[in-house]
């Protein structure tokens, strides 16, 4: 029997701990806390994370939080430590300008041979560090000025891509592009990362090309709860459950061999070179930059030493995120971007003409050898307005990255869209999608219309370039934009140089709600025609 003093002393215990946990859990952030004078987006928000693990789970999040930006502002909260942000003093340019850290999200999901990235680095030092040793071979001057790149682009463009394009003209085979853009962003990308011979070649190669497509989305299922809650996903693996999707580690592992088969590949280039040279389309160009930085040797002295298997891991782990980030972000917008010229062909033929007024066109029969043919100035290409507006207005109307992208607020406390006292460790985010969709920044927002980038005012061009956010801003921005607008401008420039398309049969274009956002029904048929 217990005694009296046992069951008061058990009584009070309970009422203590009860008070804790209704302090904790209820007072504290419903009522005292400095999140709770932020409006929450759904009653439960302030207490608990169900409500945006389930729009997340569900594939809502983007268009849930853009309809309560709407109604309740440029800050709400999400989850009891989660926010959202929609501005851009005191939200973009605070969280990304001020450079807060990443969260364990992005370690979570963008990880690759189970070590960080460039991408998922979490602190800006040693993500600076990493940073500035690619900086320079993906800036705007170096990517312009590339032999490699220059060279490569001909290749895939002139004996790959445009005569795919060609016999569906000539046969009038309907042709669809989703797929394709991919391999085409790819196989762009690619001659720049590990040199044109190592590179890819999935634009022709339609088996690789698929079976590369199926392990790279096979993954996209289980997502959510190895990124959101990965707790749970461990304990599962745990208790020898296999984990949530054992085919999505098959896929997994499938990508981050092939990626090192590459590296070694682009690796033995790189040390044969020494004794016969090396073509310029041949180099691979970052994966040499970024070995060379990582094992710090110093060439040509050293050029025959071989990585040490943890810097070999190290380097292939980000050569997989860039490979990755290009060829997906690249391909939807092209998707995107056909769609919309498909349904416009005055748009076309303006185009069109401007392309055509280059110096050297990007022109294209079957009976020109590739030898003579003669690629446009990078700095011309670059320049034509119509192609850049086209390409940006893709971006705002289907940003291809439209998700959150989550920060962490640092100590001491910050403030953020007028809210004073955020506590440190707070999840803060802005997606494009919301930012995009401004209309006193972009009228009219739904609407793709190339014609807001060339008709603005200096001060509504200025205001546009901040609250454009498809590459994001800040330390952290994207450090591939260069090369992949440079690399979509040179597709668009020559497949409407030379062709006019038309939808022929669409998927559900609808963009899909996640971090990535393509179309949902993945098809885009085009009857494409020559100009
Ligand atoms: C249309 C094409 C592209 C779009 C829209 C895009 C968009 C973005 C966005 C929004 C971010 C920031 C994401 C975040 O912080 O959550 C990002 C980061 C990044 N992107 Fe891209 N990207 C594109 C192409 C590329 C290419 C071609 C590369 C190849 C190098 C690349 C490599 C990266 C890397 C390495 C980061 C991480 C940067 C860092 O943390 O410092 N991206 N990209």
């Amino acid at each position: 029997m217990l005694s009296d003093h046992s069951v008061r002393l058990s009584y009070l215990i309970t009422c203590a701990l009860v008070s804790f946990l209704v302090y904790k859990f209820i007072v504290h952030p419903g009522f005292i806390s400095p999140l709770a004078r932020i409006p929450a987006a759904h009653w439960s928000s302030p207490f608990c994370p169900l409500w945006s693990w389930y729009i997340k789970l569900y594939e809502l999040e983007n268009t849930t939080v853009w309809t309560l930006h709407q109604t309740k502002g440029s800050i709400v909260r999400i989850g009891p430590t989660e926010l959202s942000v929609n501005c851009y003093e005191g939200g973009i340019k605070t969280i990304y300008g001020a450079g807060f850290d990443k969260p364990d999200w992005y370690f979570n999901r963008f990880s690759n041979y189970g070590v960080d990235t460039m991408f998922t680095m979490k602190h800006s030092k040693p993500h600076a560090v990493r940073k500035r040793m690619l900086s320079h071979v993906y800036s705007k001057s170096t990517v312009l000025a590339s032999p490699n790149f220059r060279n490569h682009a001909k290749h895939v463009l002139f004996d790959r891509l445009l005569p795919l394009w060609s016999k569906h003209a000539d046969e009038r085979v309907p042709l669809d592009v989703y797929p394709l853009n991919f391999a085409s962003a790819m196989d762009m990308f690619m001659g720049y990362q590990y040199g044109s011979k190592t590179g890819s070649n999935l634009i022709q190669d339609v088996e690789k090309r698929d079976s590369f497509l199926d392990n790279f989305f096979r993954p996209r299922s289980t997502i959510f709860w190895t990124t959101e809650i990965p707790r749970i996903n461990f304990w599962i693996e745990r208790f020898s459950l296999k984990g949530l999707d054992n085919s999505s580690s098959v896929a997994i592992k499938a990508i981050e061999d092939w990626n090192l088969g590459l590296l070694d590949r682009a690796e033995e280039t790189i040390l044969n070179a020494i004794q016969g040279g090396i073509e310029d389309e041949d180099r691979p160009v970052v994966y040499e930059t970024l070995r060379q930085k990582i094992s710090e040797l110093s060439l040509p002295q050293d050029k025959r030493s071989r990585l040490t298997d943890d810097k070999r891991i190290v380097v292939a782990s980000d050569m997989l995120d860039h490979l990755a980030a290009a060829h997906e972000t690249s391909g939807d917008t092209l998707t995107y971007l056909f769609y919309e010229l498909s349904q416009n062909l005055e748009l076309q033929s303006r185009l069109r003409a401007e392309l055509l007024s280059l110096p050297n066109s990007l022109t294209f029969t079957f009976s020109v050898p590739i030898s003579t043919v003669k690629p446009p100035d990078p700095k011309a290409l670059d320049a034509l307005p119509m192609l850049d507006a086209i390409i940006h207005e893709t971006l705002r109307r289907w940003p291809s990255v439209p998700g959150a992208q989550p920060r962490v607020t640092p100590s001491p406390a910050c403030t953020l869209a007028g809210y004073k006292n955020i506590p440190a460790g707070t999840r803060v985010q802005s997606y494009a999608y919301c930012l995009h969709r401004n209309a006193d920044v972009f009228p009219d927002p739904e609407t793709w219309r190339p014609e807001r980038w060339l008709n603005a005012s200096p001060t509504q061009l200025a205001d546009m370039r901040r609250w454009f956010w498809a590459f994001s801003s800040g330390g952290r921005m994207c450090i591939g934009s260069n090369i992949a607008m440079f690399s979509m401008k040179h597709i668009v420039a020559a497949l409407y140089t030379n062709f006019r398309t038309e939808i022929y049969e669409a998927g559900d274009m609808t963009q899909g709600d996640g971090f990535f956002g393509g179309p949902r029904g993945k098809k885009l048929m085009l009857k494409v025609e020559r100009a």
